[in-house]
């Protein structure tokens, strides 16, 4: 039996179409128009792609977007500058620096420099914090994407078994605390987890977030399993480069009650999840009320 394909491309598209009726009642009744600064520290090309996706999908959603762009080898206190006057802007919402910084630039500081009602990522302390101990909070758009197909192919979660592969700040550790949140039974597995093909495959959900080019084969899959491939891969393909996950989808699909494609499934998610945390954020700010269906 092949696995289901979750089509997050269609799913997001439909995200941002929420987003965008939100933000047209914002305008109407309001006059109010979110918006998201990106910061960007040098030329990483992968980056810019994302960059420039973002600015597109929230202008398309009605908001306002800003780009910032400084040179890679910028110092400290410029950075900290820039993201202190976007604090400051009323038209700012929204405040997104791309992660990895340079190795110069302290990104700890740099992003508990962001006013945590802006930060849009959900990666200051205390947005990580609140999280953590089941407050409302930003939350970090690529777990949450993934949460929402979760909870559209499965309803409720409650008491399934969960495996995340990846512990970073950003990715795994989130996603733990959000299938927590929905209350599954949760293990984070890492470089160092012991008998990781077993233990993947005692996971109902299997979400893989490790930035190795499809290592998760289809016998770490147990038969039915929801698979989430975070992983976005450039490899070479002949003459030119293709982008895979972290998970083998010939393999898996094979296996898997549903997976998520690479290209076509969570990165389109991260960026929809952008714009509602965008929106969420000019709510809040404002007093008014949120748009249902958007936050975890
Ligand atoms: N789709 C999207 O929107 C997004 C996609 N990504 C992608 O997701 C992937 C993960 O990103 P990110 O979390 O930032 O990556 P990090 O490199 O920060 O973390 C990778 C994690 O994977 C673990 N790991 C590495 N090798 C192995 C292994 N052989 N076995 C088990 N665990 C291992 C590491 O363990 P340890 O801690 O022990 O070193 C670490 O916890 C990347 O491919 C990235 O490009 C990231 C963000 C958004
Ligand atoms: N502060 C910060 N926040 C982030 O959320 C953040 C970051 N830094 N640094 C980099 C990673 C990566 N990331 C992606 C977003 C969208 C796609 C995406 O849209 N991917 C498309 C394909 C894009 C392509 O073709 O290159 C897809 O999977 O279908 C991918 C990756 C966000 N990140």
């Amino acid at each position: 039996m092949a696995a289901e394909v979750i089509d997050g491309k269609a799913f997001a598209a439909d995200v941002r179409g929420k987003v965008a009726d939100h933000v047209a009642r914002l305008k109407a009744d309001h006059g109010l128009v979110p918006g998201l600064a990106v910061v960007l520290v040098g030329e990483d090309p992968a980056s810019q792609v994302y960059v420039r996706n973002k600015g597109k999908q929230t202008v398309e959603a009605g908001m306002h977007s800003e780009e910032h762009r400084l040179d890679a080898d910028v110092d400290e206190k410029t950075l900290l500058d820039t993201v202190a006057r976007l604090n400051a802007d009323p038209k700012i919402h929204g405040i997104l620096v791309q992660l990895p910084l340079p190795s110069h630039l302290n990104s700890d500081l740099v992003i508990n420099s962001i006013d945590p009602a802006k930060d849009v990522d959900g990666f200051h302390i205390s947005n990580v914090g609140l999280l953590g101990t089941g407050q409302k909070s930003m939350v970090p758009c690529t777990p949450l994407g993934c949460l929402m197909l979760l909870r559209d192919r499965l309803g409720n979660l409650s008491g399934l078994n969960a495996v995340v592969v990846g512990r970073s700040n950003i990715v795994g550790k989130p996603m733990a605390q959000l299938l927590l949140g929905d209350s599954c039974t949760v293990t984070i597995a890492h470089s160092r987890t012991k008998e990781i093909e077993a233990l993947c495959r005692t996971a109902d959900i299997l979400v893989a977030a490790v930035g190795r080019p499809e290592m998760v084969t289809g016998d770490w899959v147990k038969p039915g399993a929801t698979v989430i491939d975070v992983g976005i891969n450039r490899v070479p393909n002949g003459e030119k480069t293709k982008l895979v996950g972290d998970c083998d989808y010939a393999s898996c699909a094979e296996v898997a009650g549903a997976i998520t494609p690479v290209p076509g499934g969570v990165g389109p998610m991260t960026i929809a999840c952008l714009l509602a945390n965008t929106v969420t954020a000019c709510c809040r700010a404002n007093g008014l009320e949120e748009p249902a269906g958007l936050t975890a």
